[in-house]
């Protein structure tokens, strides 16, 4: 059912149960001066992001750190904001979608921190965008008790401090337009999360705290910024109060870390290592530039390749030199009922955890509860009585241009397993995204959208390059579908029918066609996830 809140915003999404307690006409008139202000920023920040990937596809743009911001990075004066309460110790955060009893668990996890997801972890169906602000608005005001499966949910004594991830510059929520034209996701999320609960986290001892996604410039952060001080003055809260961490999980990103900060020095509280948007970042802007750009198997891109580490050294050490928080990213692995896939799991987060403890970060991220203590044990052992190691400054690490670029230091090699395995998989997670299910565990291993856009452009990137196989068979088109075909064969005698056929027809467009589509998920949102 349509409403009409303005004359010019509307809310056309259906009206589910207490929707009208996020979408009062307070807050999305919010959303609309939000969108106001900053939707034509927005979209020209998305016409040069544009304009870039086509610059480099073309290799007439060879990437490099940025000469005209050279004064940021050489001027040792500026830090970032003190950490804000709740943030002072970051050791473990548990990441997930926003649905009702995952809230509960996650922020009685034992985590420090809760990445609430509308992003990577969130089909963005108008009930899971509209239910997930519900879900948070009732958390923080410990309104969420229920029972399910005759097991009590509430939330317990020393919950995780709440950090929400709002979606892309990229997306759009069709169900809330203006002038007949969608609204910024990310201002959606953003808005409605604000308006909401700034003023009670802030009562509560907290405060409004955000992950930003996918950002690929410092111009992107500072639109953000200004965002934020307008959002602020707003509603009366005091300037600084937010707090962000921004993902550093696109290559161009990777090159302005220290101006990202600097932009949002006000509200910054670190950098994130998102690995998995990264390499799919990395697959996108050189899918077209030939063999030394080809990746091997998914399996074989560790975090251990000279051109990740580098990822992450430079990471940690532009974080530190600015007092910012440096955050680890995403192991894959996740508990399993096995008990032998189990133990295998949980050494993989070990290895992974001591690793980026051991370089230096502050705390990372982990998918499941059961992964919890794994994450604790590895930073405790390294941060000793300290709740971070803002202190390690390593001025040991140089990262150039080439450290970052240089993919061809993977080595490893292209399987038919994982040729095939990448399409199983990305047509399994579309099918689940299709049905409101944005992360979920397939062959033991968490899958969410980054994951899935791994998947895909891997296989336009070895069909494009008419990649070998060990044996010399090469990708070719032909091979590739009739290989789509047989998985999705062996997959709906599995599952059934479920959304596959969307799914093979998502997956064709976005990995077997002739041009690469940026992201699976805008085309897949406009024709699946919405009507209007
Ligand atoms: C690239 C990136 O951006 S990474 C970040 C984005 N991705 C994510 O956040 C993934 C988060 N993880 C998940 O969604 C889930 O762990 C999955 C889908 C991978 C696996 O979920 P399940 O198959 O339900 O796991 P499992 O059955 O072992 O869950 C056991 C319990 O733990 C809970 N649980 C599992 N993962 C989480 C989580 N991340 N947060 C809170 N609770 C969780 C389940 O709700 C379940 O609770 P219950 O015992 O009360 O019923
Ligand atoms: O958001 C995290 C990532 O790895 O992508
Ligand atoms: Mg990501």
């Amino acid at each position: 059912m349509a409403s009409r809140f303005t004359s010019r915003i509307e809310v056309a999404g259906p009206q589910g149960e207490r929707f009208d307690e996020i979408l009062t006409p307070a807050a999305v008139d919010f959303i609309a001066k939000l969108d106001n202000a900053f939707a034509g920023r927005r979209r020209e920040l998305l016409d040069a992001r544009r304009q870039r990937r086509e610059k480099l596809a073309s290799g007439e743009q060879p990437l490099d750190f940025l000469p005209e911001t050279r004064w940021i990075r050489n001027d040792p004066s500026w830090q970032v904001a003190p950490a804000a309460a709740g943030l002072e110790d970051r050791r473990v955060e548990i990441t997930g979608p926003t649905d009702r009893k995952m809230t509960v668990n996650a922020l009685n996890s034992g985590a420090k921190v809760w990445l609430a997801d509308f992003e990577d972890a969130t089909s963005p169906t108008w009930a899971n965008i509209i239910g997930g602000q519900l879900n948070l608005y009732d958390a923080i005001r410990r309104g969420i008790d229920f029972s399910s499966g005759g097991k009590q949910y509430a939330i317990g004594d020393d919950p995780a401090t709440i950090v929400a991830r709002p979606r892309g510059w990229h997306l759009v929520e069709k169900h809330i337009r203006i002038d007949g034209r969608p609204v910024s996701a990310s201002l959606v999320d953003f808005g409605l999360y604000f308006f909401h609960n700034a003023r009670q986290l802030l009562a509560r001892g907290t405060g409004p705290y955000f992950y930003l996604p996918k950002l690929e410039s410092h111009l992107e952060a500072r639109l953000w910024n200004e965002v934020f001080l307008m959002a602020q003055r707003e509603l009366g809260i005091p300037r600084g109060s937010i707090r962000a961490t921004v993902l550093i999980e696109t290559i161009t990103a990777a090159f302005e870390m220290e101006e990202i900060l600097y932009e949002l020095r006000e509200h910054a509280s670190g950098l994130n290592a998102g690995r998995w948007d990264y390499i799919f970042s990395l697959i996108k802007n050189f899918a077209g530039h030939g063999a030394d750009f080809v990746l091997p198997d998914r399996a074989q891109v560790t975090m251990t390749v000279p051109f990740m580490r580098a990822y992450t050294e430079l990471l940690v050490s532009t974080c530190h030199q600015r007092g910012a928080y440096a955050i680890g990213g995403m192991a894959a692995f996740i508990p399993s009922k096995d008990p032998e896939a189990n133990a295998t799991a949980l050494e993989k987060v070990r290895q992974d955890k001591e690793r980026e403890a051991g370089d230096g970060f502050d705390g990372s991220w982990v998918a499941h509860p059961g992964l919890v203590p794994v994450c604790d044990e590895a930073f405790t052992e390294v941060l000793g009585g300290w709740p971070n190691q803002l202190g390690r400054l390593r001025d040991d690490v140089s990262v150039s241009a080439d450290d970052l670029l240089n993919v061809a230091t993977a080595g490893g090699e292209v399987t038919e397993k994982g040729v095939r395995g990448n399409i199983n998989v990305a047509l399994r997670y579309i099918d689940s995204w299709l049905r409101g299910t944005g992360a979920a565990a397939i062959f033991n291993l968490m899958e969410d959208a980054a994951t899935a856009e791994i998947a895909r452009c891997q296989v336009w990137q070895w069909v494009r390059n008419g990649t070998k196989l060990g044996d010399g068979t090469a990708v070719t088109p032909e091979l590739a579908r009739a290989w789509l075909d047989e998985e999705l064969a062996a997959i709906r005698a599995e599952l059934g029918d479920g959304r596959l056929d969307d799914a093979r027809e998502i997956f064709v467009e976005t990995a077997l066609g002739d041009r690469l589509p940026s992201f699976l998920t805008t085309g897949a949102y406009a024709r699946y996830l919405t009507d209007l």
